[in-house]
């Protein structure tokens, strides 16, 4: 049985970036992309007015006092010089015409018919943004592998473009394997349970950025089992669910055998998620995770989303880790590191750490109710008020469940 940290080395070993694509600007939101933009322009491609007040030359305030000459909204450009001893009133964003090089704003001023008064003192070149400010024509402005946030959108979208290359979704086949399942939305028969663990990875791919492929189930036979997952091959990646322990009706990895898969790794010591399976078939990666719902959705976490996020061309591909103060003692009694399921509040600048109760591999809760793992060693006795570290694997949860 190898570690959690090997088991992801050999993994992101086996894991290249995806192609690029060209997409409309706000399809590009989340993703990450694969191209250097430098600006073609200035921005602000002239000086602007950062205030609504006068603009006027510095030289030409004599006791204080301006004749106002005229009005500048944004969207004006002017070009004809201001007379001296003249200011322009000016809207926020008009460019600064010709011979002003100041602005002072209409709160500043007394306005006494066609003329101001200044109030206070003021600084040649106060409330102008200038030429080029925040960008010159050539500068890089974003990089190739930048996470594309609103921010960036707003930036590229101010450079003229509309368009931009990313890194490709994933595309993700999902596999689950089982007699016992049915169809989701179906009414439970004895004997038989709902395919939870395929809606429950979709959701996983979505939050990630990577598109679902839905292949449904295969009943518990190798050569069904042979076929959904050559089916699954189309995909960039296949992730199955189930049949990868040692039952009698285990299938998966004599499946992955069988079609010239090489497997790279079986058996991880951790829980829940010890079974997991990596697999390379026809170039393909392939997780066979756990059939157990906790199991599947912790050991994709651990191994199937840095993977994605890796060949999605993101560079921070772990959950970010924070130290909480444990409420309650944990103890882990097995011999496997445990990933015990926590929510985790901020109160007072500080993370709070409860257990979400019991932890067993099939129960689903242990999830619902936290958004944080503490990954506890092998024979470990935490008590409560200690620190230790946490896995955070939902940032909204933090402000206090809904
Ligand atoms: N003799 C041993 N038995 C088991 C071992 C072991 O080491 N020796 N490991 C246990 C662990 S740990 C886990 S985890 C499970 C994983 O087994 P499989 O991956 O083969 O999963 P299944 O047996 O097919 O199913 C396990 C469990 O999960 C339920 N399940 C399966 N698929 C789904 C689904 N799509 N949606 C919802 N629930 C699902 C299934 O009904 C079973 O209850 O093996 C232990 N056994
Ligand atoms: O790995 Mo299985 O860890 O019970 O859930």
């Amino acid at each position: 049985m190898i570690s959690i940290e090997e088991a992801q080395q050999i993994i992101l070993s086996h894991t290249g970036l995806l192609g690029t694509e060209e997409v409309p600007l706000l399809h590009a939101l989340h993703r990450v992309i694969a191209e250097d933009v430098h600006a073609p322009w200035d921005i602000p491609a002239a000086d602007h007015s950062a205030m609504d007040g006068y603009t006027f030359a510095y030289d030409d305030v004599q006791g204080g006092s301006l004749e106002v000459c005229g009005f500048l909204p944004a969207g004006m450009a002017p070009t004809e010089p201001v007379s001296p001893g003249c200011a322009m009133k000016i809207m926020t964003g008009a460019p600064i015409p010709p011979g002003c090089d100041t602005v002072v704003p209409v709160e500043d001023v007394l306005e006494e018919g066609t003329t101001i008064r200044l109030r206070g003192m003021v600084k040649r070149g106060d409330h102008i943004r200038c030429r080029g400010e925040e960008v010159n024509a050539g500068d890089l402005v974003v990089v190739s592998g930048s996470l594309l946030r609103p921010p960036e959108i707003g930036i590229l979208s101010s450079l003229g473009k509309t368009t931009a290359t990313v890194f490709r979704k994933a595309r993700v086949a999902v596999l689950s394997t089982g007699d016992e399942l049915l169809q989701p939305g179906s009414i439970p028969e004895p004997g038989k349970i709902i395919n939870s663990n395929s809606t429950s990875i979709a959701a996983q791919l979505l939050e990630a950025g990577a598109e679902p492929l839905m292949l449904g189930i295969a009943r518990d036979d190798l050569e069904t089992t042979r076929r959904k997952i050559s089916d699954g091959l189309q995909a960039d990646l296949l992730v199955t669910t189930g049949g990868v322990s040692v039952g009698d009706r285990d299938f998966v990895r004599e499946a992955l055998l069988d079609l010239g898969g090489e497997i790279k790794f079986w058996k991880v010591a951790m829980k829940p998620g010890k079974p997991v399976a990596f697999a390379m078939v026809r170039g393909k990666p392939v997780f066979a995770l756990p059939g157990n719902p906790v199991a599947a959705m912790v050991a994709f976490e651990q191994f199937v989303r840095p993977a994605l996020l890796t060949m999605m061309g993101h560079a921070r591909i772990l959950r970010p880790v924070v130290r909480g103060t444990l409420e309650e003692a944990i103890r882990n009694r097995g011999g496997r590191p445990h990933f015990v399921r926590v929510s985790v509040r901020l109160e007072e600048g500080r993370y709070r750490l409860a257990s979400t109760g019991d932890q067993g591999s099939a129960r689903l809760s242990s999830l619902t109710s936290g958004n944080g793992l503490v990954k506890l060693p092998p024979d470990a006795a935490i008590v409560a008020g200690s620190e230790v570290e946490v896995q955070l694997l939902d940032r909204h949860f933090e402000m206090g469940h809904p």
